[in-house]
C-alpha cells in the first residue's frame, strides 16, 4: 500500500512505538518539544537521519497539521505545569491524530458523507460521573475538575444537579459548586433540575442553563424520579415555563432510549413521544440517553429515525453509556445521520445510581480521539483533557476508563524511558 492509500490512522502500533524509539529523533530538551518543534516530525533531526525521510514521505497528513498547530495551535504554548510525558502526550495527541479532513474525505468519502464538520461535546463528568461515586468527592475537587474541563476547550460542562440530597447525596453541595464557578468563563455550565424546587434553587445559585430529565420507560421514571412519565412531563412544563420567563435555556433528557433495566427493549415510538413533548414545551436541545448502554447501531438508528421525524435534527444530542462497549460505534452511526452534539464523560466516569450495573458514559478522551481521526472539529485539546482525566482518576484512586488515554500514556511512558 502506498502512503497515499494508507489511511492516516492505520499506522500500526508497533510501527508507532518504533518511531518513538528512534533515538536520533528525540528532542534535545523539553522546550524543544513544548514549543512545537515536533521531534516526531523529524525537523530537529540531522539530514542524514532516516527519520526525517520517513516522515516526509509517509505521514504527509499529520505533518501539515503539525505546521498548522505550530502557527496558532496549542503546540505553541509553553507548558510549565505538565511534566515531560504530558508534553510528549500532547504532541502525540495534537499532531499524529489530526489528519486533514480533505485527505480523510478522499479516503473515506462514504464514511464521512453527511457527517458534521464540527461536533459540540457536552461534558457530563462532574454531574453524571460524580453522582454515582461511592464516596462524596470534596467540593474543591469538583470545582477544579470543572475548571480544568473548561480549560480543555469543552464548550459545555454539566456542573451538578439540584436534586434531593436524600436521593443523590453525592451532589448535595450543588450550591457551593455553582458559587465557586460563578466567574468561570469559556464554557456553559448547565445543571440538572427535577422540578420547580430544583429550578428555583439552581437559578438562585447562579445557573444560567438547566436540564430536565424524563424517561421513555415507565419503570425507570418511577425509580429515578419517583413519578410516572406523564407526571414528570407536567413538572417539566412548570420548569420550562419558569425558565422561559427568566430566559434560562432548558435541555431535555430522555433516558432509556433503547433499553430499560426493568422493561427490556423500549420502542422508538415511545422515545419519539417523550422527545417531542420536551421539545414542544420549549427544551432547546434533546439529549437521547442509552442509560444502560445496551444499544448498538442496530437499535440506535431506528430510534434516531423515529425521533428525527418529530424533533429537528440540529436539536438532538446523543448520550451513550459504555456498558457493552458500543458507544463509539453508536456515536459514529449518529454522526452519519447528521447528529452534531455528543455527551460524554471525562475518563468515562459515571453511571446512573438508579440503573444498577450501568457503567459510565463513553470517555470524552475517546470521543475526541475518534473525532480528531475523522477530521471533525471539537476545539478540545486532547492533551489537556487527558491530564484532567488523570487528575480526577488520581483523586478517585482508579484507572481511567478512556482507552485512548491508557494507550497514549503507555506510548509516552515508553518514549520517556528511552
Ligand atoms: C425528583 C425527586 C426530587 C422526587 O423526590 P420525591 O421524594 O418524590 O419528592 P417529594 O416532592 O416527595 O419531596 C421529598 C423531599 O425531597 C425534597 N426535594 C424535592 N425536590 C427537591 C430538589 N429539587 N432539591 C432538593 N430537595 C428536593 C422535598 O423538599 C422533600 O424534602 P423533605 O420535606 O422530606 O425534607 C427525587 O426523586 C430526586 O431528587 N431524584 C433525583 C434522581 C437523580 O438525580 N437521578 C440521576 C440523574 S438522571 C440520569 O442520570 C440520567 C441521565 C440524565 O444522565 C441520562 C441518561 O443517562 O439516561
Amino acid at each position: 500500500m502506498s502512503s497515499l492509500e494508507e489511511p492516516p490512522n492505520m499506522t500500526s502500533h508497533v510501527d508507532r512505538i518504533w518511531r518513538f524509539s528512534s533515538g536520533a529523533c528525540r528532542p534535545s530538551s523539553i522546550d524543544e518539544v513544548g514549543m512545537g518543534n515536533c521531534w516526531i516530525e523529524g525537523r530537529s533531526c540531522s539530514s542524514s537521519n532516516t527519520c526525517n525521510e520517513e516522515y516526509s514521505k509517509g505521514t504527509f497528513v499529520w505533518k501539515r497539521h503539525s505546521r498548522e498547530l505550530s502557527r496558532g495551535g496549542s503546540l505553541n504554548h509553553r507548558t510549565t505545569s505538565l511534566d515531560r510525558s504530558h508534553v510528549v502526550a500532547r504532541n502525540v495527541c495534537n499532531s499524529w491524530h489530526l489528519p486533514d479532513r480533505q485527505d480523510v474525505w478522499k479516503l473515506n468519502n462514504k464514511l464521512l458523507n453527511g457527517m458534521p464538520s464540527y461536533v459540540k461535546i457536552v461534558e457530563v463528568g462532574p454531574r453524571d460521573g460524580l453522582q454515582n461515586e461511592k464516596n462524596v468527592v470534596p467540593t474543591a475537587v469538583k470545582v477544579e475538575l470543572i475548571q480544568r474541563l473548561a480549560y480543555s476547550g469543552l464548550p459545555v460542562v454539566e456542573a451538578t444537579s439540584f436534586v434531593s440530597p436524600k436521593w443523590v447525596p453525592q451532589l448535595a453541595d450543588a450550591k457551593d459548586v455553582m458559587k465557586a464557578i460563578q466567574n468561570l468563563k469559556g464554557a456553559r455550565f448547565p445543571v440538572l433540575t427535577p422540578n420547580l424546587k430544583g429550578f428555583e434553587a439552581a437559578v438562585a445559585a447562579g445557573a444560567k442553563e438547566v436540564a430536565v430529565f424524563a424517561s421513555a420507560s415507565e419503570s425507570f421514571s418511577k425509580s429515578n424520579i419517583n413519578c410516572s412519565i406523564e407526571e414528570s412531563l407536567i413538572r417539566y412544563h412548570e420548569v420550562a415555563d419558569a425558565a422561559k420567563t427568566l430566559s434560562v435555556a432548558v435541555r431535555g433528557y430522555v433516558s432509556c432510549v433503547v433499553g430499560c433495566p426493568v422493561e427490556g427493549s423500549v420502542p422508538p415510538s415511545k422515545v419519539a413521544y417523550v422527545a417531542k413533548e420536551l421539545y414542544d414545551m420549549g427544551c432547546s436541545e434533546i439529549s437521547l440517553g442509552d442509560t444502560i448502554g445496551v444499544g448498538t447501531p442496530g437499535t440506535v438508528v431506528p430510534m434516531l429515525e423515529a425521533v428525527m421525524a418529530v424533533v429537528p435534527l440540529e436539536k438532538l444530542a446523543v448520550h451513550f453509556h459504555d456498558t457493552y462497549g458500543q458507544s463509539l460505534s453508536n456515536i459514529l452511526a449518529s454522526l452519519q445521520m447528521g447528529i452534531s452534539i455528543v455527551d460524554s464523560s471525562v475518563a468515562g466516569l459515571g453511571g446512573c445510581p438508579y440503573a444498577k450495573g450501568a457503567s459510565g458514559n463513553i470517555a470524552t478522551e475517546d470521543v475526541v480521539y475518534m473525532l480528531n481521526g475523522l477530521g471533525v472539529k471539537t476545539n478540545v485539546d486532547l492533551g489537556k483533557l487527558m491530564s484532567t482525566g488523570e487528575f480526577i482518576c488520581k483523586h478517585l484512586g482508579r484507572a481511567s476508563g478512556s482507552k485512548a488515554t491508557v494507550a497514549l500514556s503507555r506510548i509516552t511512558s515508553d518514549a520517556s524511558k528511552i
